[in-house]
């Protein structure tokens, strides 16, 4: 039996097309296989007759079509089996890097293309030198190929999973498919209480998108819980459990070294990073070098017959606004860095995770630290939230810091939610953080030109300047609470095309005020520009008569 095969388990998962959408899908040919690859997009439909389609991260479960016909016993659709059982290693690898590097460019490759509007020549070369990754283990066929590098779309990654206090396995199915919903381009599961391997099965089987784990979770566990009575056996067959389920790629904190757990003693909030912690406590307890960095090669030889992506983590980052840009947090990145290099050699596929908790002037240096020292590889950060000062408001705290971040060239944000710091999130809690970074993302894509993303704003903005209601929820990231917010104050159907809203009220609405001008200037054959010039010189005559005076008694 399978954990799938368990009928007490009954997850209720969210499904049908968010609002004012539908799913379609963008045919290309593979032209080595001569596969038909179909690339999902979310397309909004306008008033207007047009359309724009959106990238989208949902899976099947948004697809009117598919939607009824999924059952998650028997997981999702295994479109990538054939792509990954059918090609032949190069050089005995299997990986995306691999292909990459030997001038192929594999379906994954050409999907990716698709959904980001790209050029596969420029998605091969990116993994090739190792500035972009793919993480698709050959175990996780359900996944919908996505890749994480500067130079594509700023990629929002949302941690999901129980703990020893809360939850249960058809929650954590149901909030993995709610944020992917929003717009969640991974998922990590962090499960650190009961039933840690039945609740991964279920997430991977039923995931659209690459899922991440942190092994050493899973390692403590069998071991009680005492870091001192972990071993590299343990912790290695649980690598290997976990690689042969699917996951995607693995946060291993392996450049938390012996000599530098020193470092974080007059820290203010000390090491914050679970698998940090874990490994400085057996480095102490044994007085010996972290297994994860002595028997990195090993390592890099179980992930690179699955195709497994490190993601070296961050277990020395700053848990506060002090701690932040310390001696402690760059060695392990110069460690880090070194790893890198290790990894790549196997053709393993790497990014790095980083800070934590940086004020806004130390952000830069981060991002510029990390590409010089691990060699580009991407940069993967939990925000930084920018302050401490906002318990229960950490998703905004920590997104100011994901935009700037992220516009110096972080590839993918981690998300945080509102329960940031006070506890484990739940279903409503994602979709806030998972709406926030996306967000935080998109103005990122924004300020660094990507080809596609000022479209978006650029029909939302005409809706918006045209008094499409219907139009602004629709393209909204949130349609939903676009929607009920206006609904709170003009719920009636006319005001879903008045050229107002309850925010200024009919006379004062400076957009349709814009238009009674524009109306006036072609009433009059003149251009906006002349009728704007029209307009004040009749204004300053008035003024003048008036005394020059600037504040006018109310009674005027
Ligand atoms: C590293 C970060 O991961 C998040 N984190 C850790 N465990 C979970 C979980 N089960 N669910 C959601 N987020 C989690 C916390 O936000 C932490 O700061
Ligand atoms: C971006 C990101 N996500 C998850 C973790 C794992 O958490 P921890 O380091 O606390 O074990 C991490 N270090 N970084
Ligand atoms: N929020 C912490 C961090 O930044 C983790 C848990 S609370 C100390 O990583
Ligand atoms: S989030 Fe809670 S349990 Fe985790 S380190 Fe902070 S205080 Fe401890
Ligand atoms: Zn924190």
């Amino acid at each position: 039996m399978t954990a799938l095969d368990d009928r007490s388990v009954q997850p209720t998962v969210t499904s049908g097309p968010i609002m004012g959408s539908q799913k379609v899908y963008r045919e290309v040919t593979d032209p080595d296989s001569a596969r038909t690859l179909r690339v999902p997009h979310r397309r909004v439909g306008l008033d207007n007759g047009s359309h724009i389609d959106l990238y989208d991260t949902s899976g099947p479960y948004t697809d009117t079509d598919a939607a009824p016909g999924i059952d998650v016993h028997a997981g999702l659709e295994r479109m990538r089996e054939e792509w990954v059982r059918d090609r032949e290693p190069v050089d005995g690898a299997v990986t995306q890097a691999a292909y990459a590097k030997a001038g192929v460019i594999t379906p994954e490759m050409r999907y990716i293309a698709a959904r980001e509007g790209m050029d596969p020549e420029f998605v091969r070369s990116e993994v090739a030198i190792g500035r972009a990754v793919i993480p698709a283990n050959r175990c996780h066929p359900e996944s919908e190929p996505m890749i994480i590098g500067k130079g594509f779309l700023v990629k929002v990654n949302a941690n999901i999973g129980n703990s020893a206090v809360t939850s249960s396995v058809a929650e954590e199915v149901e909030k993995m498919v709610w944020a992917t919903r929003w717009g969640a381009d991974t998922i990590m599961d962090l499960s650190t209480g009961k039933r840690i391997h039945e609740t991964r099965e279920w997430i991977i089987r039923n995931s659209p998108v690459p899922v991440g784990t942190v092994p050493i979770y899973q390692a403590l566990e069998k071991v009680d819980g005492d870091p001192a009575s972990l071993t590299w056996e343990i912790y290695r067959d649980t690598v290997i459990e976990q690689a042969e389920q699917g996951v995607d790629y693995m946060t291993v904190h392996a450049g938390v070294l012996l000599r530098y757990v020193p470092l974080t003693a007059r820290r203010v909030t000390g090491i914050v990073s679970r698998g940090g912690s874990i490994m400085a406590a057996w480095c102490l307890a044994h007085h010996e070098e972290s297994f994860l960095y002595t028997r990195f090669e090993e390592l890099c030889e179980i992930f690179r017959r699955y195709d497994i992506t490190f993601s070296l983590g961050d277990g020395l980052r700053p848990g506060s606004i002090a701690d932040a840009n310390d001696e402690a947090q760059f060695a392990e990145l110069r460690t880090l860095g070194e790893l890198t290099h290790i990894a790549r050699a196997h053709d393993v596929q790497v990014m790095i995770e980083g800070p934590g908790h940086v004020p806004l002037h130390k952000i830069a240096e981060n991002v510029r630290l990390e590409e010089e020292l691990c060699g580009e590889a991407p940069f993967y950060t939990l925000g930084p939230l920018a302050t401490d000062i906002a318990p229960g408001y950490d998703h905004i705290t920590s997104a100011i810091g994901a935009a700037q971040i992220a516009w110096h060239g972080t590839a993918m944000l981690c998300y945080v939610t509102p329960k940031e710091h006070l506890g484990l999130p739940d279903r409503d809690d994602v979709k806030t953080g998972v709406i926030t970074y996306k967000l935080a993302a998109h103005s990122a894509d924004l300020a660094k030109g990507h080809p596609r993303a000022q479209e978006w704003d650029d029909t939302l903005s005409t809706a918006r300047f045209e008094f499409r209601w219907q139009d602004q929820f629709h393209l909204a990231l949130d349609p939903e609470t676009a929607q009920s917010f206006h609904d709170q104050t003009l719920p009636a159907e006319p005001a879903k095309t008045a050229h107002f809203c309850s925010m200024c009220g009919p006379k004062f609405c400076s957009m349709k005020i814009t238009q009674d001008v524009r109306r006036y200037a072609e009433e009059n054959g003149l251009s906006t520009v002349a009728a704007i010039d029209k307009g004040m010189r009749d204004k300053s005559e008035e003024f003048a008569d008036r005394g020059k005076r600037v504040y006018l008694p109310m009674a005027d």
